[in-house]
């Protein structure tokens, strides 16, 4: 698992662990952590040009200590100060024993360093930073994003928000991230997290201080110890059935592809319910499917209700039912728009709301742009005002219920942005919701193994192309399955 912690948290952590070590550990434990990283970037240290911008907060002294570690192994530092007079005193002064050279921020001579360097360190702000960047540190930004070098950020790329992941200006695009003592909700939401590159966190010591996290992002191993494994003494209804209430006379292959989903998603069986059944059969011939309401379909562990539904008065009637059912609920799509609010706040079982950003803002009457650019606030107050468990997806899936750390999903690529993608998550969701996994946990399994069919399945790709790819996906997570 990945955490990830608010700046308020992660100060409160350094002041405690520094209380018990000589003064400067942690920025040398820093340093030393962001130097190596910078040699292995350039692939040595000698003869390479390197230029560091550097702000005048301990970041700043962070870059220039670990400049001073470079200029030692034989690398040509120029630092360009953006505050002379109040540059990092100890990392100024190491720097220029260690015979890196220095400059004001005066555009030209900072411009011309730049575009001859091998490497830029981001040095400018950290979690110290407030709002968008200032006039000269955002020239600078820009420079370095334009320039051939590879472009390193200190503990964050400047200009973006650590705790929400907003961008509220210009910030610096970096190639690489490395972040100091633990992940900061910003590296890994977007927008802020597309300038983030590949990202490396240097323990330097935090985490025994660190509270719960603000956010967390599962890994392999974490989906594996989810996956529902049949065992001996199984049989399909023991595994759970997920009914599918989806579809229409107009999006049938909603239907289909929200079946596709389900059927890879662990369950026992597959239970459809609506006026696709024809289309679902004929690709799928181990559904069971009936056309009557949901309400007199049979006895199944989890619904998912919404993909291509429409919005007649069936549609209307069939979302009240299943929200009228004790078991957990995925409410999707169409769904989203029919449900009441009050019954979905007054169930007692589970419930799952999946919207995409525009859905999300629907339910908030807030903005859609508001909600992309402030993702994990925005998925926190649906959390908190439906009382349900949301999957807002995205640019960057998060996953918040009321009470526990939000999650992140690490997987996923821009590519499933695809007609029917979603349909296919809310099957597969709901699937494992009916084999057993609580809601957090299966609308997390869900978006981990859909970004993962996403990244593996050749591109470009249809959504059924990606339900396909389920099964190769889930056991490259758990290859004993
Ligand atoms: N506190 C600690 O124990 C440790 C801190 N470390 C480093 O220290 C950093 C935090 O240092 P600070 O608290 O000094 O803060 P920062 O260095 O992150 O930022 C403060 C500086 O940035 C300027 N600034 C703020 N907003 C700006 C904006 N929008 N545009 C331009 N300039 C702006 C401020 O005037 C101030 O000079 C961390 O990100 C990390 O790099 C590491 O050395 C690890 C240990
Ligand atoms: N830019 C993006 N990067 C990564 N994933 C994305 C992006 N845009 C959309 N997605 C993912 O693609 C899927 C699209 O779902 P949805 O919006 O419901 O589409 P549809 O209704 O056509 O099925 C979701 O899983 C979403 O997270
Ligand atoms: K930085």
């Amino acid at each position: 698992m990945r955490h990830a912690y608010t700046v308020e948290t992660v100060r409160a952590a350094e002041r405690t662990l520094m209380s018990r070590l000589p003064p400067g550990t942690l920025m040398q434990r820093a340093a030393a952590g962001l130097a190596a990283a910078c040699g292995s970037l350039m692939h040595g240290t000698y003869s390479r040009r390197v230029v560091v911008l550097a702000g005048s907060g301990d970041n700043g002294g962070d870059a220039l200590y670990a400049a001073a570690r470079l200029a030692r192994r034989g690398a040509g530092v120029t630092a360009v100060l953006l505050t002379p007079d109040k540059a990092h005193p100890g990392g100024l002064a190491a720097l220029r024993r260690a015979g890196g050279r220095t400059l004001p921020p005066e555009p030209e001579a900072a411009d011309q360093a730049i575009a001859q360097a091998h490497l830029i360190l981001d040095g400018i702000v950290g979690i110290g930073g407030r709002g968008g960047l200032r006039p000269q540190a955002a020239h600078l930004a820009r420079t370095a994003r334009e320039s051939r070098a590879t472009v390193v950020a200190v503990d964050l790329p400047s200009g973006i928000d650590p705790d929400t992941g907003e961008t509220p200006g210009e910030t610096v695009h970096a190639d690489a991230t490395v972040t100091f003592g633990s992940y900061k909700p910003g590296l890994l939401i977007d927008p802020a997290a597309e300038h983030v590159g590949a990202l490396r966190l240097i323990d330097i010591g935090l985490g025994p201080y660190l509270p719960p996290p603000e956010l967390e992002a599962l890994q392999h191993a974490d989906v594996a110890a989810l996956l529902p494994t049949p065992v001996g003494e199984t049989d399909k209804y023991r595994r759970g059935v997920v009914g599918v209430v989806a579809g229409s006379e107009r999006y049938p292959g909603a239907a289909v592809l929200a079946v596709g989903g389900a059927l890879r998603g662990g369950a026992g069986a597959v239970r459809y319910v609506g006026p696709g059944a024809e289309a679902v059969i004929a690709r799928y011939p181990e559904t069971l499917v009936t056309s009557g309401p949901p309400s007199k379909a049979g006895r199944v562990q989890a619904w998912v209700v919404g993909p291509g539904l429409g919005d007649d008065r069936a549609a209307r009637q069939a979302v009240a039912e299943v929200l009228g059912s004790d078991v957990p609920v995925l409410v999707d799509a169409d769904a989203l728009r029919l449900a009441d609010r009050d019954q979905i706040r007054r169930r007692t079982a589970a419930t799952v709301l999946t919207p995409h950003a525009g859905e999300a803002a629907a339910l908030l009457s807030a903005d859609r742009a508001d909600v992309e650019s402030a993702r994990l606030a925005h998925v926190k107050q649906l959390a908190e005002a439906y009382q349900a468990t949301v999957l807002l997806k995205g640019s960057t899936t998060l996953i918040a219920q009321r009470g526990h750390p939000v999650r992140v999903n690490p997987t996923g690529t821009a590519w499933l942005s695809t007609a029917g993608s979603g349909d296919v998550l809310s099957g597969l969701t709901g699937s494992l919701l009916a084999a057993g996994l609580t809601a957090r946990d299966a609308a997390s399994v869900g978006a981990y193994l859909h970004g993962l069919a996403g990244r593996e399945t050749p591109v470009p790709f249809g959504a059924h192309e990606l339900a396909d790819r389920i099964p190769q996906v889930w056991r490259s997570v758990h290859p004993r399955t």
